[in-house]
């Protein structure tokens, strides 16, 4: 076009320059960015996904809150204002996004007058409270507006901040008119929209779910039914502007700074419905801009986002999640720096010809001489020679950059139909273990191997056909086989004619992230430790069975097993021994079950299985008797004999209920009924086992505060020599003297405070108070007895037990010989090595060490040789019975024989009668307890005892 000498042909060559640079540069640009792009995108909806499903999560667990509550009403007819209570503490304590939980008793206009004087015997001055619905805040008289049927808050809880429902009656109330009817004629939990619910003060926004409660023992198959049976409902309320955010609390979820999460109590994000926003700014569901054009990752500034509607009881809610708008230069490292350097290089090389070029015009204008153009010619060639030099280094640093990516990186040919490999990476070779001849000349399905049927061939083989980018994530395979998941991105590279010559293909290594997301899957759904499945797999397995048993008229067993005295092998031998333990009795239960039964772990030393009748096979309880036997077989652990037991509740399916909640509630409470009976028991689940599950659940709450409010005292029961006739010891004995049941059986509680924990404060209390009862006794010259003190399983193997010993004999300054521990024969033979390292610890100190309800346990004469113990307590169940059961009485005479050649000392407990004690006499029985002699009395009373001298 233009000769070189023409004053246009420099600034031209410039200008090209410039812009063939600036174009490079731009595209490397664009596809670098368009890669941090799809890695931006991913993170974010892996962050956002976890958000939504704890809100989800948060929702379902506060309707399954309810229906457990609305459970207690199946299960207990009628229950109390108290049982009530109880029930619900340790759910609202479990679930604090829930304000109140409630109970609406229906009323008929003619019971009002009743039901108000019932409740003013409790509360004085009760009466039905009326509200005016149009101005929630204002509480009216107790006349009635309407005669129809009344629906009463009758039982709440928590009653403080919730006074002004209390006694409310809500039958006219419009906001739960819709879901209250919904409920009741489906049996369902229902929601309603969100209004001023009244006990939420200052016109704040709530909403409730309530779920109808039929009559106790109904028969409900209709719609009809249901109308005629319905007594009341119970209910949940929950404080608009605070529920999602305690749910995300309450899950341990702080709202992730790159995740801005907006929850609408409507089916579509209504402004007026939102209940949760976690950042200032709102988000903008529709940008309408020029940059809409454009391809949306171009511009950081576009707003990602994911949503989804679900259900809360009926109700369709609408959650939210956006990314936020964020600076140019975050997660955009890569690509600006391509563009700095390539603009860079650009500015570089336009400047570099355009200098070049005019000074070799300048000379030429110069000299202006033909004889020196050779020369010029030569100069200009080596400058040239330079440039091309430059231009090479410049096409080397290109190279050297994409041979020194961490990322796989390919070019292959745009000749259709082999698309062959001309170069690969080292990155490549690294990744895939193939070297580059292997690979130069075939086809990237190379890397598919056999497995060719893959989703993403269609898109990549598109974007190939249409010469555009493409993207898809393949499971591809390493030389050796191993699998590989690679992210591809393939894009086309144009040459001068702007025809596509190649494809640059980039490969990212995602077999990590894939496994990880797997293993989340894996664990979602299975216990980390033993590998059964967990709880939310086990309602599915448990649903499923039931469906199957209904169908075919099968029974379900549901077997809930939990493993007698777990917490002390972790106590005493660490979590380490076990958790082999946990895996050693997973792998026995799945040596015992059948391949269509489920063992699932619940979490500690609780586990579940589903045992569903098959017409070949039917259940039996001998099944049971032989899983628990199987279990008692010793297990080896670190060099330990393990005898360990379990306790087994059985519900039944149809019998024990009808649905997985109730069975699993069913079998746990006869687990516990198991555990009462004295371990290494199964029991089948009975419907008066409700009532004691209550009376346990009670007894657990108040022995919580029962050591502060100085609700327990110690009874002493004389020990007196046979011989003499005179008191030689006493053992301490607790009562719980309850505000409102009055005394308490130690054989009720301790079991409950031994499993709670809290044994060990009160066996700490008994110890003090017994030592310093006999210090008293020994002060006021009454004589220096022994005071013998119980102890139980998790005191005895306390870390620093022997110390609280030494400092509690060391306070109240009584000589150690004159206190006796009395430990259970089942005790110290559970781990004997441990306890023979224990006791002689104890021995140490100098107290003495007596064995309780000797001949009940599995004692080894062998082992008791080893135990440096000073006594022997027989047990009531041989006593009672020696003068008219000769092998009673044979085996108490060869007790008595057999601790006096070991030298200890024999304590026959439960002695009633005269004729008990002349047995006893002679067979050289040393002491003897009672009630022949004395029951366990007061501190007073004993002392009583003394001063007057009581002889046998
Ligand atoms: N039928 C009959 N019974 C008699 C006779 N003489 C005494 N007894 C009762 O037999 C039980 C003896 O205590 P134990 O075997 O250690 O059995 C105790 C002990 O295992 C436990 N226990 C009591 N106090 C404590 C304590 O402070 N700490 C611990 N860990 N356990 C305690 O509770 C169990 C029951 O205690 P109690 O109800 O006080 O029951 C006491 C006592 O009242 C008799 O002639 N006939």
């Amino acid at each position: 076009m233009f000769r070189r000498d023409h004053p246009l042909f420099l600034p031209l060559v410039t200008f090209a320059t410039l812009l063939s640079g600036f174009l490079i540069t731009m595209s490397m640009f664009l596809g670098v960015r368009h890669l941090e792009h799809q890695k931006m995108r991913s993170d974010f909806h892996q962050s956002a996904d976890i958000h939504l499903r704890t809100v989800v999560k948060g929702f379902e667990d506060m309707v399954h809150d309810l229906r457990t509550v609305t459970q207690l009403f199946i299960a207990v007819d009628k229950p109390t204002r108290d049982q009530f209570r109880v029930f619900v503490q340790p759910l609202l304590q479990r679930s604090p996004y829930i304000y109140a939980l409630s109970y609406q008793r229906i009323l008929a206009p003619s019971e009002r007058t009743a039901f108000e004087a019932q409740m003013r015997k409790r509360y004085p001055d009760f009466k039905i409270k009326e509200l005016d619905w149009a101005d929630a805040s204002a509480i009216e008289t107790e006349e009635p507006i309407t005669s129809k049927q009344l629906r009463i808050v009758d039982y709440i809880e928590p009653m403080q901040g919730n006074e002004l429902a209390f006694g409310l009656d809500v039958s006219n109330s419009p906001a739960l008119q819709g879901p209250t009817e919904r409920a009741r004629d489906t049996g369902l939990p229902s929601a309603s929209n969100l209004f001023n619910v009244a006990q939420l003060r200052n016109n704040r926004l709530g909403f409730v779910i309530v779920m109808p409660v039929y009559r106790h023992g109904a028969v409900i198959n209709t719609v009809e039914d249901r109308h005629r049976e319905v007594v009341g409902y119970t209910s949940a309320v929950l404080r608009a502007d605070q529920v999602v955010e305690k749910i995300l609390e309450n899950e341990g979820n702080q709202p992730l700074a790159n995740v801005i999460l907006h929850v609408y109590a409507s089916a579509t994000p209504d402004e007026n419905a939102l209940v949760y926003r976690s950042a200032i700014k709102p988000v903008k569901m529709v940008e309408t801009s020029v940059f809409d054009h454009l391809p949306k990752w171009l511009f950081q500034d576009t707003p990602e986002t994911i949503s989804r509607t679900f259900d809360v009881a009926g109700k369709e809610w609408y959650v939210v999640a956006a990314i936020p708008v964020g600076r140019i230069t975050k997660n955009h490292e890569g690509s600006l720096l391509v563009l700095l350097l390539g603009t860079l290089l650009s500015l570089f090389g336009a400047t570099y010809v355009y200098v070049t070029g005019r000074r070799s015009r300048q000379i030429q204008q110069l000299v202006g001489v033909q004889s020196q153009q050779v020369r010029i010619a030569t100069e200009l060639m080596k400058e040239d020679s330079v440039a091309r030099k430059r231009a090479e280094q410049a096409l080397q640093l290109r190279e050297r950059a994409i041979e020194s990516s961490a990322h796989a990186i390919i070019i292959s040919s745009a000749a259709a139909p082999d698309y062959a490999i001309e170069y690969v990476n080292p990155a490549f070779e690294r990744i895939t273990g193939y070297s580059a001849e292997q690979v130069i000349g075939h086809n990237l399905e190379i890397l598919q191997g056999a497995d060719i049927e893959q989703i993403g061939k269609e898109e990549i083989y598109s974007a190939i056909k249409e010469k555009r980018t493409g993207n898809a994530i393949f499971r591809s395979y390493r030389k050796d086989g191993g699998l590989l998941w690679t992210d591809m991105y393939i894009a086309p590279v144009k040459d001068d004619f702007d025809k596509v010559t190649h494809f640059v293909t980039a490969l990212y290594d995602i077999t990590e992230m894939k496994r990880y997301e797997s293993e989340l899957e894996h664990q979602a759904r299975h216990d980390t430790l033993t590998g059964l499945v967990n709880r939310n797999v086990l309602r599915d397995r448990l649903s499923q069975s039931i469906v199957y048993g209904a169908r075919y008229n099968h029974q379900v067993w549901v077997l809930f097993l939990d493993l007698d005295r777990f917490k002390f092998v972790n106590d005493t031998l660490g979590h380490n021994a076990g958790d082999q333990l946990l895996n050693k009795v997973a792998a026995l239960l799945k040596a015992f079950t059948r391949e269509f039964d489920t063992i699932a772990r619940l979490g500690g030393d609780e586990f579940v299985l589903i045992l569903p009748e098959r017409p070949e096979e039917t259940l039996a309880v001998n099944l049971i008797q032989r899983l628990m036997d199987a279990i008692a077989k010793p297990l080896q652990i670190e060099g330990h004999d393990f005898f360990l037991t379990c306790s087994v509740g059985v519900a039944v399916y149809p019998n024990d209920g009808q649905d997985p909640e109730t069975l699993l509630k069913n079998a746990d409470i006869a687990m516990y009924r198991a555990k009462e009976m004295g371990s290494n028991n199964y029991q089948f689940y009975t419907a008066a086992m409700n009532e004691r599950a209550l009376e346990r659940l009670r007894i657990e709450g108040d022995l919580r505060t029962a050591l502060e409010r100085k609700e327990f005292v110690l009874h002493y029961q004389p020990q007196v020599d046979v011989r003499t006739g005179r008191i030689i010891g006493m053992e301490a004995l607790i009562r719980w003297i309850h505000p409102k049941f009055g005394a308490i059986s130690p054989i009720r509680f301790i079991e409950v405070a031994e499993e709670t924990g809290m044994i060990v404060q009160i066996g700490a209390w008994v110890l003090r108070t017994a030592c310093e009862f006999n210090k008293d006794l020994q002060r006021k010259g009454l004589g220096y007895l022994r005071v013998a003190v119980n102890l139980s399983v998790r005191q005895f193997y306390q870390k620093d037990l022997v110390q609280s010993i030494i400092k509690t004999l060391h306070d109240t300054e009584l000589t150690p010989h004159y206190l006796e521990v009395e430990l259970t024969e089942s005790l110290v033979m559970s781990d004997v090595e441990l306890a023979v390292g224990i006791l002689k610890h104890l021995k140490s100190v100098g107290v003495q060490l007596s064995i309780d309800d000797f001949g009940t346990g599995y004692s080894s004469l062998a082992y008791l040789k080893r135990f440096p113990i000073d006594a022997l307590k027989i047990d009531q169940s041989f006593v009672r019975d020696i003068t008219n059961d000769q092998d009673d009485a044979a085996i108490v005479a060869s007790i008595i024989s057999l601790a006096h050649n070991l030298r200890l000392q024999v304590i026959a407990e439960g002695v009633e009668t005269n004729e008990q004690i002349a047995f006893l006499r002679r067979q050289h029985c040393d002491e003897i307890q009672g009630f022949y002699f004395s029951p366990p009395v007061s501190s007073e009373a004993f002392e009583a005892m003394l001063r007057e001298g009581k002889m046998l």
